[in-house]
C-alpha cells in the first residue's frame, strides 16, 4: 500500500479540549518541534533548497528518424532519434534545465575492438550536438568521453591480451573530446577512469584552441552494479566480457576518492564528480568539503530503476519519494546532480509547493 500524504497535521496554540489522554507537563526550555509547526515556519528553518539549476538530464541517442525505443530496465526511459532528442533539448529549455547529457546507443554493427566510432566526427553524439545547438544554442550540452558505447568488448578503453591500455586509451579519448568539441559540446565529461586523461584532454583542447570548453571529470567513479540498466540502454551490457575493476574504483574505498579528485583537478577539470549518488552520499560529503569545487553527482541508472520499480508497483509515492532522493544530493554537498529523473522534477519544481 502507498503511503498517501493528505493535508499535514499542523499544531495550534489553542488550548487543548479536554480529552482521554493527559500526562504531567514535561520540563522542557528547548522544544525543537516548534519550528517544524507548520509549512511556512519549516520553510523558515529549510538548510537546503532543489532549484532546475541544479539539474543535468541525461539522454539515450540512436539511429532512426522520429523513433522511440523504450528501455526496459529504465521505465519511462527512450532511445531517441536525433531528431527526439532535440524535442527533449526544447522540453529541457522550457523546463529551465540548463544542461543535458548524451549517450548514444551505437549499432553493434559500428563496434569494433578499438573503438572507432567514438572518433567519427559524424557519430550519434556529434550528430546530436549538432541539431540541439542549432535551435537551441544557450542550453548547455555535456558529452560523456569513454568508449564503452563504440567498443565490441564493452570496455571503456583499449583492450590487448585482457588488459585495459592507459596511455593508448588516453590518445584515444583525446580525439573523442576533440570531434565532441568541434561539434558544439560545452562539457566534456571523461567518464572512463584511465589515470592522466584529464590533463591530456586539457592540452589536446587548448591546443585546437577550444579554451572555454569545459572538463567536468567523473573523478570518483565507483566500479558499480548500478551501472546495469545504462549498459541496457547503450547496448554494451550484452557484450562487456569481464568487469571494469581495474579501472573504476573499489567500492569499499573512501581516502582514495580524494587522491583520485586531486589528481582531476590539478589536471585541470573545471568541476569534478562522484558516481553512483545514493550510495555514496558520504564521499560527495568529503569531496565537497575537502576541495570547494563544484561538485556534481550521478544518481546513475540503477538508482533511477530501482526507485521507478517501487514506484510503478505502489510501494513508494513517486513524486515525494523523487524530490527527497534529490534533495538529499544537495544536503550532502552536490552543486548540480545527473537524474533521468530530471524533467519531473523540473515539473515539479515549476508548480511550486
Ligand atoms: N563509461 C560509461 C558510463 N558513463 C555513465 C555510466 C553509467 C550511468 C548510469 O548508470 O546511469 C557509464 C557506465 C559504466 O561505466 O559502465
Ligand atoms: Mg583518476
Amino acid at each position: 500500500m502507498a503511503i498517501k500524504f493528505g493535508r499535514p497535521i499542523e499544531m495550534r496554540d489553542t488550548p487543548r479540549a479536554d480529552a482521554a489522554l493527559t500526562a504531567p507537563r514535561l520540563d522542557l526550555s528547548i522544544r525543537p518541534r516548534r519550528n517544524r509547526k507548520a509549512e511556512w515556519a519549516r520553510r523558515m528553518v529549510r538548510e537546503n533548497a532543489l532549484t532546475a539549476d541544479d539539474l543535468i538530464w541525461p539522454l539515450f541517442v540512436s539511429e532512426g528518424h522520429n523513433k522511440r525505443t523504450a528501455v526496459a530496465s529504465m521505465p519511462g526511459v527512450e532511445r531517441l532519434s536525433v531528431d527526439q532528442v532535440v524535442r527533449e533539448a526544447e522540453r529541457a529549455v522550457k523546463l529551465d534545465i540548463p544542461c543535458i547529457a548524451l549517450f548514444p546507443y551505437t549499432d553493434p554493427k559500428l563496434r569494433d575492438e578499438a573503438g572507432s566510432e567514438a572518433v567519427n566526427a559524424d557519430n550519434l553524439v556529434c550528430q546530436s550536438v549538432r541539431a540541439i545547438k542549432k535551435e537551441f544554442p544557450d542550453l548547455g550540452v555535456l558529452c560523456d568521453v569513454a568508449l564503452d558505447p563504440y567498443t565490441s568488448h564493452g570496455h571503456d578503453g583499449l583492450l590487448e591480451d585482457g588488459k585495459i591500455l592507459n596511455d593508448e586509451t588516453v590518445a584515444v579519448l583525446v580525439r573523442q573530446a576533440l570531434v565532441q568539441a568541434e561539434a558544439g559540446c560545452d562539457i566534456i565529461a571523461p567518464s572512463d577512469m584511465m589515470d592522466g586523461r584529464i590533463g591530456a584532454i586539457r592540452a589536446g583542447l587548448d591546443a585546437a584552441g577550444f579554451l572555454d570548453v569545459q572538463i567536468m571529470s567523473y573523478a570518483a567513479k565507483y566500479a558499480s552494479a548500478f551501472y546495469g540498466p545504462f549498459r541496457d540502454a547503450v547496448g554494451s551490457a550484452k557484450t562487456l566480457s569481464g568487469d571494469k575493476r581495474t579501472y573504476q574504483m573499489d567500492s569499499a574505498n573512501s581516502d582514495e576518492a580524494l587522491r583520485e579528485v586531486e589528481l582531476d583537478i590539478a589536471e585541470g577539470a573545471d568541476m569534478v564528480m562522484v558516481k553512483p549518488g545514493m550510495p555514496y552520499l558520504d564521499i560527495l560529503r568529503r569531496v565537497k568539503d575537502t576541495f570547494g569545487m563544484p561538485t556534481f553527482v550521478y544518481q546513475v541508472s540503477g538508482e533511477y530503476a530501482m526507485l521507478m520499480a517501487a514506484i510503478n508497483t505502489g510501494w513508494l509515492e513517486g513524486e515525494r519519494t523523487i524530490m527527497e532522493s534529490l534533495t538529499a544530493f544537495k544536503r550532502a554537498g552536490a552543486d548540480g546532480i545527473l537524474t533521468y529523473f530530471a524533467p519531473q522534477a523540473a515539473e515539479r519544481l515549476k508548480k511550486g509547493s
